[in-house]
């Protein structure tokens, strides 16, 4: 019999999370059943959408929702050998039975030199989001110019090299210095901190004065306001993200968006990756290709242990990491 740990939401979270909010549970797992199959995570993501999405998905006493990747500990189902390697959408937790149906095998093939934790970053949910989001949604050609905030973590990181692969000049905004170093080192034309930049608009006009074709926005609020207006004709804008708002206790009221898109005729969409669920094979593909061939780069901020799980959250939504924020297992 295996002891699992987890970790439980035990109140909806007002604000910005606290420790206080999670607690750490142990259940002992039953014998796996026919079809079973018992995972042990190795690693976790801690991803931004839990904070908005938690409400949505989860009754307080639940476990945190969340992806891990996980190595099959023990099989009754043919699909997932002993010793295979899986994504796994249990949550906060270290071992979890299942029937197969959350889990997903990693990619074939998937080389020892690549870590296996990137599953949950350049080649997973993130690298998808910023493929399909820039490849989609800005429809980001060569040439053109390519704006992205949240620059320096997991999907912005990536958002900035796939334009530069594409062809793109790309400017990224970031929230400290380091990152702002990070980008340039991993090729973006222009970076700034938009927490030290006197003034956004400036410093938006300096990194490219001739304006926007693309704008990948994960921040929304202020930002979005003051790029807007510098979008060029028939820019497009992929909205992803608004971690800005994310801990927000009353809906803000910003700039209205309709001058800039009457008379800069300009196409602004949402979306979830999980548009491309049947295309993901094409994108994790394509990822993997570029971080072997090293035209994408990866960072990852690991945490250590599954004990600083609530810390490695609620350090990822104040800017703590720069790329993919991982909390391993042990
Ligand atoms: N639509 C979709 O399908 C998906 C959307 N997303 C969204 O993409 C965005 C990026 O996600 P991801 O790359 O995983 O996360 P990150 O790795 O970028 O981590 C979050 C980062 O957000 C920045 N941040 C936090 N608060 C603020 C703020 N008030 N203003 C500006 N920046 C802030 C911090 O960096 P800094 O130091 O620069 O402030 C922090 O490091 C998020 O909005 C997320 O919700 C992610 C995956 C899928
Ligand atoms: C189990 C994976 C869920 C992915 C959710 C992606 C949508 C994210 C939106 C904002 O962060």
């Amino acid at each position: 019999m295996v002891l699992s740990r987890a970790w439980t939401l035990i109140k909806h979270f007002e604000g910005t999370p606290k420790l206080s909010d999670f607690k750490l549970k142990e259940v002992q797992l039953p014998k796996i059943k026919n079809g079973e199959v018992l995972v042990e995570a190795e690693y976790f993501s801690v991803d931004p959408y839990m904070r908005p999405y938690s409400k949505r998905m989860m009754n307080e006493g639940d476990i945190m929702i969340g992806t891990q990747v996980a190595r099959v500990l023990e099989s009754n189902n043919k699909a997932y050998p002993v010793g295979s390697y899986v994504l796994s959408n249990a949550g906060w937790t270290t071992h979890s039975i299942s029937q197969g149906k959350d889990l997903t095998p990693l990619i074939p093939n998937w080389p020892d030199h690549i870590p296996k934790s990137l599953a949950l970053g350049t080649i997973g949910m993130p690298g998808l989001t910023a493929y399909f989001g820039l490849k989609e949604i800005c429809i980001a050609k060569k040439g053109e110019i390519v704006l992205v905030n949240g620059a320096a973590g997991a999907v912005g990181s990536l958002v900035g090299q796939i334009a530069k692969i594409i062809g793109c000049k790309v400017v990224g905004s970031a929230g400290s210095d380091d990152k702002v170093q990070y980008l340039k080192d991993i090729g973006f034309d222009e970076a700034f901190n938009y927490k030290t930049v006197g003034s956004l608009e400036e410093a938006l006009k300096k990194a490219s004065p001739e304006g926007y074709d693309c704008f990948f926005e994960n921040v929304g609020g202020y930002f979005a306001d003051v790029a807007l207006p510098q979008m060029r004709k028939y820019g497009r804008i992929a909205v992803c993200g608004a971690i800005a708002l994310y801990n927000d206790t009353t809906p803000r009221k910003g700039e209205y968006v309709h001058f800039p898109l009457i008379f800069h005729e300009l196409r602004m969409e949402g979306f979830t990756v999980q548009r491309w669920q049947d295309r993901y094979d094409e994108g994790l593909e394509k990822l993997m290709q570029w971080v072997i061939e090293g035209k994408l780069k990866y960072h990852e901020h690991i945490t250590k242990g599954f004990d600083k799980m609530p810390a490695g959250f609620i350090g990822m939504l104040k800017g703590d990491n720069t790329g993919k924020a991982i909390i391993t297992a042990k």
